[in-house]
């Protein structure tokens, strides 16, 4: 055994330094023949540059390259070194910077797939699974980072990990994610960051929301987010319609019909030239027609942000394809981020169908379920605002701790019920579709749908009342015969979420476009009370009769004066 096997045996498994122990190298004859072919030199070079990650074998097999026959001087040798050095240097820089970009690639995605975030688009940003991450990358400012760990939030949610970095990009964005899934703050953050401080130039940014009282309470978590930045805020509400006011204010709250209403005054009593972000929330709403829809008024609002650099960013915890085609069509650029399964229902919520029989068998089902304990706070959904005052009565009658909220409530009413049942004060709050998209009541324990929802759409924002930011929840949907057809659709959306649903309820025919397009309209009901609808179709007769009669013998009277008058 020579000097060469000897080091080969001893030196399986280790790396040889060939600058620090060259004379070594030399008396072993170990080191590299000019004449090696280009692999075997490469291999000798990473060995000879202890390269942390090369493999035990290349190691082995250097001394094999350099066991050539030639005789060299050692300044020859090491000009050799020096060359196969720096190749190898490049291409070991190369080959890490690889591995380094693969390495990254695969924890992005496995970011993604943990948080079940899907990006369609170019060039999606890396996610932020920190706040303290938004900073470093993006120089979000440190008041808001205090704020946030304030507020209590510790980490971003998926929509947040991946959307804030996508807008920090200043990306035009479609985003979908479970309700209470944090989409609020998701676009907050970065328009506080773009915006940075109070300018005098007018609205920056504006903020598009169904409802006063969701635009409200977006208004109230900019408030929360933006403390002590300086930035300023405005919600509209119906008392604002100076025009004066415009230059204090960075960002506007508003709801699509307010916002048409002050554009379209002679002259207009707002500017909206200076919006540089442009966010929609409850986007699919937003983009119906029709009487329940915004989009006439949402295409003035677009024509009125004139600005050449608005940023458009909608955002929903439900799909519609219409609003992903527009956005196709005419947002720069733009990504699409969804959370989970499109049009899903939260999983943490407890879902469950209830068959009560008749529409007064509601009445019971609903006394049945507060009588046997109920933790409040409790949200009711009914179908229309008739239906909502006369449920109020009923169960005010019964002496339980219930308000009332719906589209015929002068302004004030509404805040009330609304702060009342935010403070603990209303236990109960009956509602309408009003209450369904974005309201943010923290704790709701149970929403029961005493009438039943009309879309799945509509069920999955009814429902997303509770079990809100991974909190869990539970909700009651009613149904009697008549709610059949419409069935599918919602035990569909269970079964997704977790939930059991009996089988031939997945198995039922989908309804035809016909009756699919009548269940967008609201259903008859009878009327919700207590006495039956036999007693009260009755009652309504003997009421009629009375009044007739009662016609009668008032012109029978009148005819008498008018007589003895004469
Ligand atoms: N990172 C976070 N950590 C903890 N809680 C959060 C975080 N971000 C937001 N929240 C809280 O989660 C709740 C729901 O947030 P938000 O109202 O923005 O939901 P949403 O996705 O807009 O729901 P919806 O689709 O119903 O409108 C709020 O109470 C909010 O304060």
């Amino acid at each position: 055994m020579d000097g060469f096997d000897l080091f080969r045996k001893l030196g399986v498994g280790t790396k040889f330094d060939f600058k620090r122990f060259k004379s070594d190298a030399n008396v072993l004859n170990l080191l590299p023949a000019a004449s090696v072919s280009k692999s075997a030199t490469k291999k000798a070079r990473l060995d000879a540059d202890n390269e942390q990650q090369e493999s035990d074998n290349e190691v082995q097999e250097a001394p094999d390259v350099n066991h050539g026959t030639e005789k060299h001087t050692e300044e020859g040798d090491l000009t050799v070194l020096q060359g196969l050095k720096k190749k190898g240097e490049k291409q070991r820089t190369k080959k890490s910077k690889q591995s380094f970009a693969q390495m990254k690639q695969e924890k992005i995605n496995h970011i993604r797939n943990k948080n079940r975030i899907h990006c369609f688009g170019q060039d999606p940003p890396n996610p932020c699974t920190s706040f303290e991450q938004l900073a470093a990358t993006y120089g979000l400012n440190p008041q808001i980072i205090k704020n946030i760990a304030s507020i209590g939030y510790t980490q971003p949610t998926p929509i947040q990990i991946q959307a804030i970095p996508a807008m920090m990009d200043r990306r035009e964005i479609l985003a979908c994610a479970p309700t209470g899934s944090g989409k609020t703050a998701a676009f907050l953050l970065p328009i506080m960051h773009h915006l940075k401080e109070h300018k005098k130039k007018g609205y920056r940014a504006l903020i598009l929301a169904p409802t006063r009282e969701l635009a409200k309470q977006i208004y109230r978590e900019f408030l929360r987010l933006s403390e002590g930045v300086g930035l300023k805020a405005h919600y509209i509400s119906k008392s604002t319609t100076e025009k004066r006011l415009e230059k204090k204010y960075d960002v506007l709250v508003s709801t699509p019909n307010r916002l048409v209403y002050m554009l379209q005054e002679d002259p207009p009593l707002i500017n909206l030239s200076q919006v540089e972000w442009l966010v929609i929330d409850e986007s699919d709403k937003l983009f119906e027609d029709g009487k329940t829809g915004f989009r006439d008024q949402l295409a003035k609002v677009y024509q009125a942000c004139n600005s050449n650099n608005v940023k458009r960013a909608m955002f929903s915890a439900t799909f519609a394809v219409e609003v992903e085609e527009w956005c196709k069509l005419n947002l720069d650029n733009v990504l699409q981020v969804y959370i989970g399964a499109k049009n899903s229902a939260t999983t943490t919520i407890e879902q469950e169908l209830k068959f009560v029989g008749t529409e007064s068998g509601k009445l019971l089902a609903v006394r049945d379920i507060i009588a046997k304990g109920v933790q409040p706070p409790v949200l009711i959904f009914v179908q229309s605002k008739e239906r909502a005052r006369e449920l109020f009565h009923e169960l005010i009658y019964d002496g339980m701790n219930v308000d009332v909220i719906h589209s015929d409530q002068t302004q004030e009413q509404r805040d009330n019920a609304v702060k009342n049942f935010r403070s603990g004060k209303t236990w109960i709050l009956i509602c309408t579709e009003l209450m369904g998209r974005g309201m943010d009541f923290i704790g709701v324990n149970l929403v029961i749908n005493y009438d039943f929802p009309n879309s799945a759409i509509s069920y999955i924002h009814r429902i997303g009342r509770t079990g809100r930011a991974g909190r869990s929840g539970r909700a009651i949907t009613f149904f009697t015969e008549s709610d059949s057809m419409y069935l599918r659709s919602i035990a569909r959306v269970m079964v997704n979420a977790g939930c059991p649903v009996p089988n031939y309820m997945l198995d039922m025919k989908r309804p035809n476009k016909k009756i699919r397009r009548a269940a967008k309209r609201v259903p008859k009901r009878d009327r919700i009370s207590t006495v039956s609808q036999y007693d009260i179709d009755k009652l309504n007769k003997k009421r009629k009769y009375i009044s007739k009669d009662k016609g009668k013998s008032n012109k029978r009277a009148k005819l008498k004066r008018g007589a003895e008058k004469s």
